[in-house]
């Protein structure tokens, strides 16, 4: 059964590649309002899982949950229109369109325009002045900027990132996070971050869960313990 009072719940879930399964039952509940790091060793898991959220990679087994209703078999496209955004990993910005044109890309209309782009300036006031911009001109920090500013352009209710501190200096991943905590307070976003960075992650996050070998293996609040145990789980 399906956690009613989480925002996101995943019970007995199962999906991967070929014959080959990666995420093996697993069961992990997001509450309302949460930010929440999952993390794990490379390999594990991590991005498939949240491809298995999004219906990019189809559900094998188990249930996947959103405010208690089941989204299992939804398109990307129909749970993006119904309040969630995604920050993928890998490169995911057009790179010969400017920042105005990849902001756009996540809308329904252009009639959403104004009011996204006036949501994004108050995170990153610098794409104001640089709307012309090309994406692939951008530095990779403010490449990761962007992504997570497309994803914010429809005020999103369910946010899931994939590791988008990867690579950043400290004054940028610092922006990153101020602007999470920011949009979970301003708009009670739920967050589900992928990491490896763990100071970045037990710094917004509420609570953490680490995946190994396509399950959780251990999850528990931020609390002053949680960074060793969770070094503990990462160690090679
Ligand atoms: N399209 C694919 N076809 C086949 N195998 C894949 C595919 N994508 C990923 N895999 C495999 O699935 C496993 C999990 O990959 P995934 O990218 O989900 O891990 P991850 O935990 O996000 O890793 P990282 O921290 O390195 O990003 C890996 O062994 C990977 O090689």
């Amino acid at each position: 059964m399906a956690d009613a009072a989480a925002k996101l719940s995943l019970e007995g879930v199962a999906s991967g590649y070929g014959a080959i399964n990666i995420i093996t039952e697993l069961s992990l509940a997001v509450k309302a309002g949460e930010i929440f790091a999952l993390m794990g060793k490379n390999g594990m898991g991590k991005t498939t899982l949240l491809k298995t959220i999004l219906g990019l990679i189809g559900l094998r087994a188990g249930a996947i949950a959103v405010d208690g209703r089941s989204i299992a078999g939804a398109s990307p496209a129909s749970l993006i229109a119904s309040g969630i955004a995604y920050g993928p990993q890998e490169q995911a910005l057009f790179q010969d369109l400017s920042i105005k044109d990849n902001l756009r890309l996540a809308l329904r209309s252009d009639r959403e325009l104004d009011n996204g782009l006036d949501h994004v300036y108050g995170h990153f006031p610098f794409m104001k002045e640089r709307l012309a911009q090309k994406a692939g001109t951008l530095s990779g920090g403010e490449q990761k900027m962007l992504i997570l500013a497309r994803a914010l352009m429809l005020k999103p209710k369910l946010l899931l990132l994939d590791e988008i501190s990867e690579g950043l200096q400290p004054s940028v991943v610092t922006r990153i996070a101020n602007a999470l905590k920011d949009e979970r307070q301003k708009n009670g976003t739920t967050i589900l971050l992928v990491e490896q960075n763990l100071d970045f992650a037990l710094g917004i996050a509420d609570r953490w869960a680490v995946l190994k070998l396509g399950r959780i293996d251990d999850e528990g609040d931020v609390a002053p313990e949680a960074r060793q145990k969770i070094l503990e789980h990462l160690k090679i």
